[in-house]
C-alpha cells in the first residue's frame, strides 16, 4: 500500500457511470474483513475535490496502522466508489498521475444501457423522485428518441462532438492516453467551441426539439449530470478505452451489474480473488446477504439497503412501464447490441477481466 504520514491511498477505486450498482459493489467490498471502507462511499476526489489535494484524499481512508498483512484475516485493501468517474477522461488522467506505479485496482460495473437510462430517468424526473420543479414531465420515450437522433447526427458521427471534445482542456491529461471520443462531456456538457462548430447550442443540444415543442419541459431537474446523457452514459466502451489506454491490462475489472443481481456471492468471490483476497479470509455469501443498496434511488440512496426479499427484481424494470414503441425499442436494441459488441471486442483483446453481459 502507498501510505504516508497523511494516510494511505486507496488500493481500489470503483469507477461508476451512474446507476450501475456501484453502491452495492462498494457495500459488499466494505463488508469484507480484509477491506476497510473510506470515510464515505462517494469521496468524489477525482471529479469534484481534486483541488483539495492528495493530503486531503489520503485522510479519507483509514491510517496505515489499520492495515496488516499478518493479521488474521489480513487487512490489505481500502477504496472508494464514485458515480462520476467513468464518464470523465480527466479522472483517468488524474488517477494515473496519482499512481506512478499504476498499482491501483480499477473496478467498474456496467449495466444494460436501457435499464441504466430508465433508472436515471426515474430517479430524476418521475413524481416523488423529482418533485423539484413544476412543468411538463417529458416522457422517457421522448428523451430517448431525441437522444438517439442526437447521438447519430451530432455526437458520434465522424468529426462529431465526441471526437471534437477528445483531448484539449476538458481532458488535460497526457497526449499518449488522449481519448478518441469524449462522449459525455463533448456531447452533453461542454458549452464549447466544438459544440458551436457543430452548430449545436450545447450543452442541452439533445433537447433542442423538446425545448421548442414544450417550453415548460422540466429538463434540468436535480441530478442533471445523470440524466443529460441517458443513453450516452451507457456507452461504457468509449469511456473504458481511456482507462485501458492509461493502465496495464490487469488493472481493470469490469463486472456486469446483472451478475451482481443474479449471483452476487459468485461475482464477489471472483472479484475478491482478482483483488488478492483469499477465499478463507471472509465469507462473501454471508456478506451479500445484507441485500441490495440504492434500490430505486432517492436522496443519499447509496447508503440505503433493501433486503433481498423486499428488493424484488433489482435492476430489472418492466419494459412496458418505459412506454417505448416498437420502432424506438428496435433503435435502442441496435445501440445496445453495438455497445455489447464493442465491450466484447475489448474483452477479447484482453483489455479487462469479466464476462459478456449478455444484453439483448
Ligand atoms: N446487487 C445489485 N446488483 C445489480 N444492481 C443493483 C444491485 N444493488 C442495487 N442495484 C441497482 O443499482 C442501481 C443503483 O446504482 P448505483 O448505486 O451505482 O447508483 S448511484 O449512481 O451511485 O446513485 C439501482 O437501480 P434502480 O433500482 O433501477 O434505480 C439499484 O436497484
Amino acid at each position: 500500500m502507498d501510505c504516508t504520514a497523511a494516510g494511505c491511498l486507496p488500493t481500489y477505486i470503483v469507477l461508476g457511470a451512474g446507476k450501475t450498482g456501484t453502491s452495492s459493489l462498494y457495500g459488499y467490498l466494505s463488508g469484507h474483513p480484509s477491506i476497510l471502507p473510506a470515510v464515505q462511499k462517494q469521496v468524489h476526489y477525482y471529479k469534484y475535490s481534486y483541488s483539495s489535494g492528495q493530503k486531503w484524499y489520503r485522510a479519507q481512508f483509514p491510517p496505515a496502522s489499520s492495515f496488516s498483512e499478518s493479521a488474521s484475516p489480513p487487512v490489505i485493501a481500502t477504496g472508494e466508489a464514485a458515480p462520476g468517474y467513468l464518464p470523465y477522461p480527466y479522472a483517468a488522467a488524474r488517477i494515473r498521475a496519482d499512481y506512478p506505479s499504476l498499482s491501483v485496482k480499477l473496478i467498474t460495473s456496467v449495466r444494460h444501457p436501457l435499464e441504466r437510462a430508465f433508472s436515471s430517468y426515474k430517479y430524476t424526473y418521475l413524481p416523488g423522485a423529482s418533485g423539484k420543479k413544476s412543468g411538463y414531465v417529458v416522457p422517457f420515450a421522448t428523451f430517448l428518441s431525441a437522444e438517439l437522433d442526437f447521438l447519430e447526427s451530432d455526437c458520434l458521427s465522424p468529426g462529431g462532438l465526441a471526437e471534437l471534445a477528445a483531448g484539449g482542456e476538458a481532458y488535460g491529461g497526457p497526449a499518449e492516453i488522449r481519448p478518441r471520443h469524449n462522449v459525455v462531456q463533448g456531447c452533453y456538457e461542454l458549452p464549447s467551441a466544438s459544440a458551436a462548430k457543430a452548430k449545436r447550442a450545447g450543452p442541452g443540444g439533445q433537447w433542442a426539439g423538446i425545448k421548442a415543442e414544450h417550453p415548460d419541459a422540466i429538463l434540468n431537474a436535480g441530478a442533471e449530470y445523470l440524466t443529460a446523457a441517458l443513453v450516452g452514459r451507457g456507452l461504457y466502451s468509449y469511456q473504458l478505452s481511456w482507462y485501458a489506454g492509461a493502465f496495464p491490462k490487469d488493472s481493470l475489472y469490469v463486472i456486469c451489474s446483472e451478475g451482481l443481481r443474479e449471483d452476487p456471492a459468485w461475482e464477489m468471490e471472483r472479484l475478491g480473488s482478482w483483488m488478492g483476497i483469499e477465499a478463507g479470509w471472509g465469507d462473501w455469501g454471508e456478506i451479500v446477504k445484507v441485500g441490495a443498496f440504492n434500490v430505486g434511488g432517492g436522496g443519499e440512496g447509496y447508503t440505503k439497503v433493501t433486503e433481498w426479499e423486499k428488493a424484488g427484481q433489482v435492476g430489472l424494470h418492466d419494459v412496458a412501464e418505459m412506454g417505448l414503441g416498437e420502432e424506438l425499442m428496435a433503435r435502442v436494441r441496435e445501440v445496445v447490441r453495438a455497445e455489447r459488441a464493442r465491450l466484447n471486442e475489448m474483452r477479447e483483446q484482453g483489455l479487462f477481466w469479466g464476462e459478456d453481459c449478455g444484453w439483448e
